[in-house]
């Protein structure tokens, strides 16, 4: 057999005063603070829409969150999932791999396991404590926080969508350098857009305030990996080769709702009008997930909000991707392998059919920090490993993550990198202010 080499250890709370370990210890057991008081807020709406059973369901709720958050706190061994959710047992299974990755030094529990599988299970036993209480099983405990940032976001999603809008007048008159131009801005905005995410921030604001074109210039140094030129040159390609049978379709990892959101859908739809693309496929979360992350609610919530919004451009926007919708030339997808725990080295063996799905994609855009976690396994790397090392065998399709850093794990970088900026910012992996657009192309 050839030799393996040995994977870095995971990211995990064991390694005390690591970002793992101040997460688990603070800004989760807040994040279940923030859902318990949000239930509660919630009293007299689910009386008046269920009664009684509404009530009693929030109580259940509230007391099973409760027990979850001491669990959590006092370090408690990872319990089995008692649902019957349709993925409980591939969750079930994976705690026994967990048992027996820890080889009998203890039972995996919050802050001896990797983070990666605490963090994705506290928000499956989120879903859980609603999923298993009707009437109010159909909840999403983070719906206000994600609206709230779509509104908050309003005049920055105004000046993106203008932008775009007077884009789209003459953009079949642009010449190549051009489109690159624009492809590159857009690429730009929808990375930076990566910022407002509300796990982050524990659910605080952290909506995007100023016009999202403005500074780009002044960021390209925090750009520490910029593959754009590398995406243009496939894209260029692809179109070039295109027959009539082979379309050729983006696949866009989507991550969170609110500005994020709206800024991946501005790319998608320069990617069709541009015909860099010819369809492009999104994916959603099943169920609501890492507080902000989009659902198929969120997404289509989205589109409609822009449809019906008193702006002109905005609602052109809204109104030209609900066409795509229904053109089939935009196609939402969610697969319960996005909030699985596993990371996406495993994705072939778990969820086959999604990989397979992957496979048909020209280009996969995956975005976020909680996606490059998934990509790289969420694991101590050097920084200057190859990020292709770093998929370990994930490579169903050419590949980029748009990132910006909100966790201690970075894999691709130059020699020197990464010290270089650690002696003047200790905190550029997790303080967002960094980010990448890593490829990688697939073997
Ligand atoms: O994937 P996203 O939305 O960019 O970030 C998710 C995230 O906020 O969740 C974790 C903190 O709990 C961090 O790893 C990461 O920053
Ligand atoms: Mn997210």
């Amino acid at each position: 057999m050839a030799a393996v080499a040995a994977l870095p250890v995971s990211l995990s709370g064991r390694f005390k005063g690591s970002f793992a370990y101040f997460t688990i210890k603070d800004r989760l057991p807040q994040i279940l603070t923030r859902v318990i008081d949000t239930l509660h807020r919630h009293k007299n709406e689910f009386f008046e829409e269920h009664g009684e059973k509404g009530v009693e369901a929030e109580k259940r709720a509230i007391s099973f969150l409760s027990k979850l958050r001491n669990e959590l706190q006092t370090d408690k061994p990872v319990t089995p999932l008692e649902d019957e959710l349709p993925d409980a047992a591939l969750w079930n299974q994976y705690l026994d791999y967990q048992r027996n990755l820890s080889n009998g030094n203890g039972e995996p529990s919050w802050f001896q396991s990797p983070w990666l599988y605490v963090e994705c299970y506290m928000y499956r036993r989120i879903h859980a404590a609603l999923a298993q209480n009707p009437p109010i099983d159909n909840f999403d405990v983070f719906k206000e926080g994600k609206a709230q940032n779509f509104f908050e976001s309003q005049e920055a999603v105004i000046a993106l969508c203008t932008y775009f809008q007077e884009l789209l007048k003459n953009i079949k008159d642009l010449d190549e350098k051009q489109l690159q131009e624009e492809l590159f801005k857009l690429l730009q905005v929808s990375l930076w857009g990566n910022k407002c995410d509300l796990s982050f921030s524990a659910g605080e604001d952290s909506s995007q305030k100023s016009s999202p074109l403005q500074s780009l210039e002044n960021m390209i140094p925090y750009i520490l990996v910029n593959d754009m030129e590398k995406l243009w040159s496939l894209l260029v390609n692809a179109k070039k080769r295109k027959t009539e049978k082979n379309n050729v379709r983006v696949d866009i990892i989507l991550d969170n709702a609110g500005f994020e959101l709206v800024s991946d859908l501005v790319l998608a739809d320069f990617l069709l009008s541009s015909k860099l693309a010819d369809e492009v496929h999104f994916h959603g979360k099943s169920i609501p997930w890492y507080v902000s992350d989009t659902t198929k609610h969120d997404f289509n919530w989205t589109i409609k909000q822009l449809q019906s919004a008193n702006h002109m451009w905005m609602s052109r926007c809204g109104i030209n991707w609900e066409g795509n919708l229904k053109k089939g030339v935009w196609v939402y997808r969610d697969h319960m392998f996005w909030t699985l725990p596993h990371d996406f080295s495993s994705m072939a063996e778990v969820a086959p059919d999604l990989y397979a799905d992957l496979q048909k994609s020209n280009l996969l855009l995956f975005k976020g920090d909680l996606n490059y976690r998934k990509l790289t396994g969420d694991r101590k790397w050097e920084y200057t490993v190859p990020f292709h090392q770093a998929l370990n065998k994930f490579h169903p399709a050419p590949l980029c993550s748009l990132r910006t850093l909100k966790s201690d794990t970075q894999a691709g970088l130059k020699p020197g990198q990464g010290e270089q900026i650690q002696a003047s910012e200790p905190e550029w992996m997790v303080n967002g202010k960094y980010g990448v657009v890593q490829f990688d192309a697939a073997l």
